[in-house]
C-alpha cells in the first residue's frame, strides 16, 4: 500500500553522495526539479568546479549543471538537515560510505542508492549492507534501470524504477526523480531489482566481446536472450519476482548496456574481444567498470544455489585471464543441445 501523498512530509533537502558521472547526473536532475540539492564528493577540485562553474569536468565534461546545485567535500554538511539521502558511489565504496553516513543521517531521512553491484568479497546484496549498517526502521530503496548518466545529464528522456519495502519512501524517492523528461516507476522487489542491475553489467561484457570479435548481430542477440535466461534463473533462486527482471531493472537495462556504446561494461567487452588486456582496457575507460567485481559475486551466488550460468561463468573466466574470449566462444558453442526452458522461470 502506498502512503497517500498528503500524509508524507515535504522532502526538503536532498543529499546525493558520490560525485562521479551518475551521482552528478542524478543530483542535477533533482536540482532541476526544484529540490534543494547538495552533492558530496571526495575530490576537492571536482567539487569546486561543480559548485562554482556548474560543470563536472572529470566525469561529465561540457554539460551545464543547474546553478542551484551545491557541492561539498564535507559529508556532515551535506547530510545536515537532509530529508532524503541518495548514494551513488561504486559498489566497492558502498559499505564504507554507509558506515560514514550512518552517524550523520538525520533521523527522518530515508536512504536510497543508485549503485549497481554487490558488496565485493562477501557478495551481500546492497540492501543487506544498508539494513545491517543503518539498523532497523530506516526506509531503504534502490534506484535502477536503463539510464546512461550522460543522457540524463543532457535532459534526454529516461525511465527508471525505484524498489523498496517502505511504499511511502519509495514514492518519495520516485517523486523527486520524476519530471518532464524522466519517468520513475515504483516496485517493492529489492532483491530482483538489485540482481538485474548487477547482472546486466556482466552480460554486457559478453556481448561487447562478441562484437569486438565481429561475431555478428545474431550472436549479440543470442547472448542477450540467453543472458536474460540466466538472469531469470538466478532471480527465481534468490526469490526475486520474474516481472522485475522483465522490466526496466532487468530486460531494459540488459538491452541498453549490451547494445549502447556509452556502457563502460560493454566497452570493456569490446576491448577484450579485440585483444586488449583487462588492465589496459580498464585504464583507458577511466571510470568504474562494475562487472570486474560483479562477475565473481554472480558466480558465487549461482554456486550457492547450485546453478550453472554458462555466459556469466565464461565472462568471469575471461576477466580472470583463465581463458581468452575466443576460448569462451568455443566453450559456449560446444555446449550440448537442450530445451530452451528448464523449469518454470515465471512461476
Ligand atoms: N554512469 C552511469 O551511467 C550509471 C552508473 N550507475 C552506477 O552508479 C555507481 C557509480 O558509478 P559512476 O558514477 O558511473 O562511476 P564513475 O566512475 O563515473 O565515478 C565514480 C565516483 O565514485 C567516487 N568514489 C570512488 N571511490 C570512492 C570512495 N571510496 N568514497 C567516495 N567516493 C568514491 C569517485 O571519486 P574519485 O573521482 O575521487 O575517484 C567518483 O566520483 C556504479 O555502481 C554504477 O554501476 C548506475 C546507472 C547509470
Ligand atoms: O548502468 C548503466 C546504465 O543503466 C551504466 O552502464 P555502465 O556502467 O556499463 O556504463
Amino acid at each position: 500500500m502506498q502512503a497517500p501523498a498528503s500524509s508524507r512530509p515535504a522532502t526538503g533537502k536532498v543529499a546525493v553522495l558520490g560525485a562521479g558521472s551518475w551521482g552528478t547526473a542524478l543530483a542535477a536532475l533533482i536540482a532541476r526539479h526544484g529540490h534543494p540539492t547538495v552533492l558530496w564528493g571526495r575530490d576537492a577540485a571536482v567539487v569546486e568546479a561543480i559548485d562554482r562553474r556548474h560543470e563536472n569536468p572529470h566525469y561529465l565534461p561540457g554539460i551545464a549543471l543547474p546553478e542551484a546545485l551545491r557541492a561539498t567535500t564535507d559529508l556532515a554538511a551535506a547530510l545536515r538537515a537532509a530529508g532524503l539521502v541518495l548514494v551513488a558511489v561504486p559498489s566497492h565504496a558502498f559499505t564504507q560510505t554507509l558506515h560514514a553516513l550512518a552517524p550523520l543521517r538525520p533521523a527522518h531521512a530515508g536512504v536510497a542508492w543508485a549503485t549497481k553491484g554487490f558488496e565485493p568479497g562477501s557478495g551481500r546484496f546492497l540492501h543487506e549492507v544498508a539494513a545491517d549498517t543503518l539498523g532497523p526502521g530506516v526506509p531503504l530503496a534502490v534506484v535502477t534501470g536503463p539510464s546512461f548518466a550522460k543522457e540524463v545529464a543532457q535532459g534526454l528522456p529516461t525511465a527508471v524504477t525505484v524498489h523498496g519495502e517502505d511504499a511511502g519512501f519509495v514514492q518519495q524517492v520516485a517523486e523527486v526523480l520524476h519530471g518532464p523528461e524522466f519517468r520513475a516507476y515504483t516496485g517493492d522487489d529489492l532483491r530482483g531489482a538489485e540482481l538485474g542491475g548487477a547482472m546486466k553489467n556482466v552480460l554486457a561484457v559478453a556481448t561487447g566481446a562478441a562484437d569486438g570479435m565481429n561475431l555478428g548481430l545474431n550472436a549479440r542477440t543470442g547472448l542477450i536472450t540467453r543472458g536474460l535466461n540466466e538472469m531469470l534463473r538466478l532471480n527465481a533462486a534468490i526469490g526475486g519476482r520474474p516481472e522485475t527482471l522483465m522490466g526496466l531493472a532487468g530486460l531494459g537495462d540488459l538491452v541498453l548496456t549490451c547494445t549502447g556504446d556509452l556502457s563502460r561494461n560493454r566497452r570493456l567487452g569490446l576491448a577484450l574481444g579485440r585483444g586488449q588486456s583487462l588492465q589496459d582496457a580498464v585504464r583507458e575507460i577511466g571510470q568504474v567498470v562494475e562487472s570486474v567485481q560483479t562477475a565473481d559475486e554472480v558466480m558465487r551466488l549461482a554456486q550457492r544455489h547450485g546453478l550453472e550460468l554458462p555466459i556469466a561463468q565464461n565472462v568471469r573466466d575471461v576477466l580472470h585471464g583463465d581463458i581468452t574470449p575466443a576460448e569462451a566462444l568455443q566453450r559456449l558453442l560446444a555446449r550440448e543441445q537442450k530445451a530452451e526452458y528448464a523449469g518454470d522461470l515465471f512461476r
